[in-house]
């Protein structure tokens, strides 16, 4: 069985203090959008954002794009009221779809803070997100990962912070990201064990596109379902790196169909043009279909 698929290709950042970006995001072509209060608002402006994001949620018109809210970290002065805030916003159908934690070390910090929504009256469907973002966090990803089985967790996706791996570490940004290909890897793995999606981190050279869009690429061979972003100019490429190719969906259903025959009926492995296939191919090409069925609806 398909799980419906919920498309993440693009899962764009703003500052919670900027009206003008909020009120854009209503228009743009993002899968989702991240509402941040954390890295990118000032600590004096922080509850004036958390109110402004209350409104412009209240407000809506967000349509089908997934909206997170990235609230500050749980050890901050500002985190039990930012979770008291949107708790209480979904809790009268005016909430966010989840909340991103930053900074998230350990599996516990995500049981203890879904153990919170729940004694806020939050509903079930307020799903967490957790940032994977600092050296205990990686070493510790599959356990963040399988926190997902526990429903107390509300764990729904892992996301990428890597220019705080990089402060952390000591680790250097570079093209091909070949210092912290190992830990971007090893968080691939662990979400798929888990059962949880898997973001990549951002693109800072927000003006580089032919950068950002072989960073996406190198993101969706990598087994990432998307990438988070920081600039709206950078949505386009991210969604078509991430959008199964017209050819490979032809191939995928040409594939299905190939199982499906009558002589095929009971075979575990077939040949199409030279080149062989087994059931767990069909299973990929159902999953690429089902992408891209989920693609062509929302837009
Ligand atoms: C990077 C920016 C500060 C650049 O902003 P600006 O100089 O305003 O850009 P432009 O003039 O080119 O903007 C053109 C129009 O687009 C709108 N805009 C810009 N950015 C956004 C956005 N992110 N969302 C929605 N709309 C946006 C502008 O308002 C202009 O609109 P218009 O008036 O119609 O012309 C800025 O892009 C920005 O703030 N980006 C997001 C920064 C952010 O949220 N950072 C925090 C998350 S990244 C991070 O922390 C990752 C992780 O934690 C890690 O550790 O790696
Ligand atoms: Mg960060």
């Amino acid at each position: 069985m398909i799980p419906v698929l919920r498309p993440r290709r693009s899962v764009l950042y703003m500052p919670g203090a900027n009206a003008r970006a909020l009120e854009k995001a209503r228009s743009l072509p993002a899968d989702g959008l991240i509402i941040d209060l954390e890295d990118a608002v000032a600590p004096d402006a922080k509850a004036e954002a958390r109110q402004q994001v209350a409104q412009a949620l209240a407000a809506g018109g967000y349509g089908p794009r997934e909206v997170v809210v990235r609230v500050n970290g749980f050890e901050t002065p500002w985190f039990e009221a930012d979770l008291a805030c949107f708790a209480q916003a979904a809790a009268t159908g005016a909430g966010p779809d989840a909340l991103l934690i930053p900074k998230i070390a350990r599996a516990e910090t995500l049981r203890a803070i879904g153990a919170r929504l729940d004694a806020l009256g939050a509903p079930a469907s307020l799903k967490l997100w957790a940032m994977i973002e600092t050296p205990q966090a990686v070493q510790d990803v599959a356990k963040i990962a399988a926190a997902a089985q526990d429903p107390v967790s509300r764990l729904g996706v892992l996301v990428l912070g890597t220019n705080d791996l990089a402060k952390e570490t000591g680790a250097r940004i570079v093209p091909g990201r070949a210092p912290m290909q190992a830990w971007l890897s090893l968080c691939v793995l662990a979400a798929r064990a888990g059962g949880v999606e898997v973001l990549d981190g951002v693109w800072n050279d927000f003006r580089d596109l032919d950068g950002l869009a072989r960073e996406c690429r190198e993101a969706a061979e990598m087994g990432f379902d998307g990438k988070t972003l920081i600039h709206p100019t950078q949505l386009d490429p991210c969604n078509a790196a991430f959008t199964p190719p017209a050819g490979e969906v032809e191939a995928a259903r040409a594939l299905i169909a190939a199982f499906d025959l009558p002589e095929h009926a009971g075979k575990g492995v077939i040949q199409i043009e030279g080149r062989m296939y087994e059931r767990m191919h069909a299973d990929i090409a159902r999953k690429t279909v089902a992408l891209a069925e989920a693609i062509a609806a929302r837009s």
